[in-house]
């Protein structure tokens, strides 16, 4: 094995989750063109929450891709699911391959350069359910992820490279949040894809 390849078995985490990282799971010229097409074609939009009681427009932009019926209560609105392009089902599928489970829905992100970026939070929504699995695709400019321990306090971090993968398994949801930290070091797009199973009504 490449010394200098990540294992996906093993734990970012050293306790109570389950984060691993596979790098980078496609060629450059396949991430070239996927970067390309959902930077061109995907209806980006600021995405807007509500944080203690004020309306707040985020730099980042975000479009939310599903199966026809996913309905995603969040911040105070309630959201509908784009229909999923050829691309998207095509990452989907990859993604799924290499998880070996299934996802609904998927929140895409736009982070313009290292300006924008996303504070702490974990992914905890009571539509992903009690056991959530996170399947996260990220293409173009690399930027460093940091997870906190919600008790203790400690931190881990890691670099998500270009056409890479890393999957948040429970309950790392419950335990731990995760952070895409500014940085004054990175002038160019990141497009990052998480990949969800929302619960539908009735499930
Ligand atoms: O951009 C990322 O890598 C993380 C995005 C994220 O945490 C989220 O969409 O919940
Ligand atoms: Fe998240």
């Amino acid at each position: 094995m490449d010394l200098f390849s990540p294992d996906p078995t093993a734990n970012v985490l050293p306790a109570d989750g389950a984060v691993y990282y596979h790098g980078p799971v496609m060629d450059a010229a396949s991430s070239t063109r996927y970067y390309e097409n959902l930077l061109a074609t995907v209806p980006w939009q600021s995405d807007e929450v509500v944080l203690f009681g004020r309306r707040i427009v985020t730099a980042r932009k975000v479009a939310w891709y599903g199966n026809a019926g996913c309905r995603y209560a969040y911040s105070g609105t309630v959201k509908t699911a784009i229909a999923w392009t050829p691309e998207l089902l095509e990452l989907k599928a990859l993604v799924e391959e290499k998880t070996a489970l299934r996802f609904n829905s998927c929140l895409l992100n736009l982070y313009a350069s290292g300006h924008e970026g996303m504070g702490w939070h974990s992914d905890d929504e009571k539509s992903l359910g009690p056991a959530p699995t996170i399947a996260s695709l990220s293409f173009g400019a690399e930027r460093k992820f940091a997870f906190r321990h919600k008790r203790s306090g400690i931190t881990r971090s890691l670099v998500l490279e270009d056409a890479s993968l890393l999957v948040m398994a429970p309950p790392t949801q419950e335990h731990w949040q995760h952070s895409l930290p500014k940085t004054r070091k990175v002038g160019s797009p990141r497009v990052n894809l998480t990949f969800r199973s929302i619960r539908l009504p009735g499930q």
